[in-house]
């Protein structure tokens, strides 16, 4: 029986296909009158578990339910959800208004409501032309219409700002906020937190198929800690005087300068004049959402020597510092950082090191000195490694241990992209760590450790594709019928009166 909260309720969400572990134990909520981004890079499985929330894929284990139950039950689906996976799949030689009127007979709707749909995503002077000569952003109109349709009381959007013109992203943003002020519910997925975070209130974010943050924006957006980037004269003095004083989250960055979390600019100045110690430059940063986002789901597809833009490879002395995702991750402090020249740079792939942290330092395991041990806490939020909260659903605003799934972690050598190495906005009045050999006191800091994410030399890899495993189906091929192993999902053609009249226009099947 539907409950017509309009709710979405997604738990323990699991799908395998054959070894590529495409969604693992997901679980959140989606309320009603709010918009909900599902956010994710390539790969992390947000088509998958839209796909299983709108019956179109079986999953392994787990449910997803709107209204209290799986798709198929809803009995009249268009009419509960509508649903946009992909803006294709519409007849190239059919007339927009043609598209829509062949849905309306199928839902039992008359016949003007193709228009009022088409007017209502601003296509109306498009009504007559041929969807095969739309634009991207076109289609994606198109397809929202068709979505629309029913008048659902859910909205499912895969990507829908997709191909959008700025003019275009403004309007959906509007439509889509006006859309759940009226009580309903809207799920939209994107791979790019900036191109959603003004239009929603919710957010679930996903890596390699788990939940790694799932909260409001607004939660996320605290979780933000500004920090002091300090360029003392003596950064290990500085970083005891700091230890001394009880600010223990202080992280010796590339280029010698000191991060610290846990202090204002004021009370960095005061410690540093007490300790006697110059200071050549003070700055406090603000890290932004993206950058946390970045963190949150860094490593499903890091090569060596890339690093996101805005990132650099800090080493952690105390306290809080990088996340260190998954094995041969970069390690992203998610802060911009100071390039120095290249031939002062002989250690850590263009940043300069002064060389007392280039030695193993025996103080590594310090007391005060925590090392960072992996997983995605943050400053502000408490970590919950798996899922916290009620049974199968997790608590919001808590970050999530980002799984490493062995199938995907050998694509992590193997991409072919080859950034470029980040540069910073920031630049110190004061040049590069000291050069000079310096000998060592038993030492406040930990040393750095070379990362991926700084490799000296960076050279293009030659990529072959992966092979799957005998028994997978490439996932790269894009219809999911074959692709699906467990060959018990059923293809929307096959169930005609659970097709939602978005899916319709989406073709069936996996994505491209
Ligand atoms: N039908 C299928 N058969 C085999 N593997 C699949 C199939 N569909 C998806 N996958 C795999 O599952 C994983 C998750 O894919 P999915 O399309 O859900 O990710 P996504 O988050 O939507 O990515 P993107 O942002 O690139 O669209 C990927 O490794 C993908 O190759």
């Amino acid at each position: 029986m539907q409950d017509g909260s309009g709710r979405i309720v997604v738990r323990g969400l699991t799908k395998n296909f054959g070894h590529v572990a495409a969604v693992q134990n997901l679980s959140f909520q989606v309320e009603p009158g709010s918009v909900t981004g599902f956010l994710g890079p390539n790969g992390a499985g947000k088509t998958t578990t839209l796909r299983m929330l709108l019956g179109l894929v079986n999953p392994s284990s787990g449910e997803a339910t709107i209204n209290g139950q799986p798709f198929h039950r809803l009995g009249n689906p268009g009419r509960v959800v509508g649903a946009v996976l992909e803006a294709q799949g519409f007849h190239p030689k059919r007339t927009a208004i043609n598209h829509l009127r062949v849905y309306t007979a199928a839902m039992g709707l008359p016949d003007q409501r193709a228009m009022e749909v088409l007017m209502l995503v601003g296509l109306g002077g498009a009504a007559n032309r041929k969807a095969g000569g739309f634009s991207l952003g076109m289609k994606q109109r198109l397809a929202l219409a068709t979505a629309l349709l029913g008048d659902p009381q859910v909205l499912v959007l895969d990507e829908p700002a997709n191909g959008l013109d700025p003019e275009g992203i403004a309007w959906l943003r509007t439509f889509l906020k006006s859309f759940a002020a009226t009580g309903r519910t809207v799920l939209i997925s994107s791979h790019l937190l900036a191109e959603v975070e003004q239009t929603i209130d919710q957010v679930v974010i996903v890596s390699r198929g788990q939940t790694v943050y799932y909260g409001s924006v607004e939660d996320l957006r605290r979780s933000q800690q500004s920090r002091v980037l300090v360029q003392p004269a003596d950064a290990q003095a500085l970083a005891a005087a700091l230890q001394e004083a009880g600010h223990t989250s202080v992280t010796l960055l590339p280029d010698g300068r000191l991060a610290v979390v846990d202090a204002t600019v004021q009370q960095v100045g005061d410690i540093a004049s007490k300790a006697g110690i110059a200071l050549y430059g003070v700055q406090e940063e603000q890290a932004d959402l993206e950058q946390l986002f970045f963190r949150l789901t860094s490593g499903q597809w890091s090569a060596q020597g890339y690093a996101p833009p805005g990132f650099d490879s800090g080493q952690q002395v105390s306290g809080f510092g990088a996340p260190q995702s998954a094995p041969q991750a970069p390690q992203y402090g998610g802060y911009p950082q100071q390039q120095v020249p290249q031939q002062q740079a002989p250690q850590y792939g263009g940043y300069q090191a002064a060389p007392q942290f280039q030695q193993p330092s025996p103080y590594q395991q310090q007391a005060g000195y925590p090392q960072q041990t992996g997983g995605f806490q943050q400053p502000g939020l408490p970590g919950a490694p798996g899922v916290p909260g009620a049974p199968g659903v997790p608590q919001q605003g808590y970050p999530q241990q980002a799984p490493v799934d062995p199938y995907q972690a050998q694509y992590q050598q193997q991409s072919p992209y080859q950034a470029p190495q980040p540069t910073s906005p920031y630049q110190p009045p004061v040049a590069a760590a000291p050069t000079a050999p310096v000998e060592q006191p038993p030492s406040a800091l930990s040393e750095e450790q070379p990362t991926q994410a700084t490799t000296p030399e960076v050279k293009p890899v030659e990529v072959a594709p992966a092979p799957p495993p005998p028994d997978v189906p490439d996932p790269t091929t894009p219809d999911a019928p074959a692709s699906d192993t467990t060959g018990s999902d059923t293809p929307a053609s096959d169930t005609p009166n659970n097709e939602a009249p978005g899916q319709g226009s989406t073709g069936e099947g996996g994505k491209a």
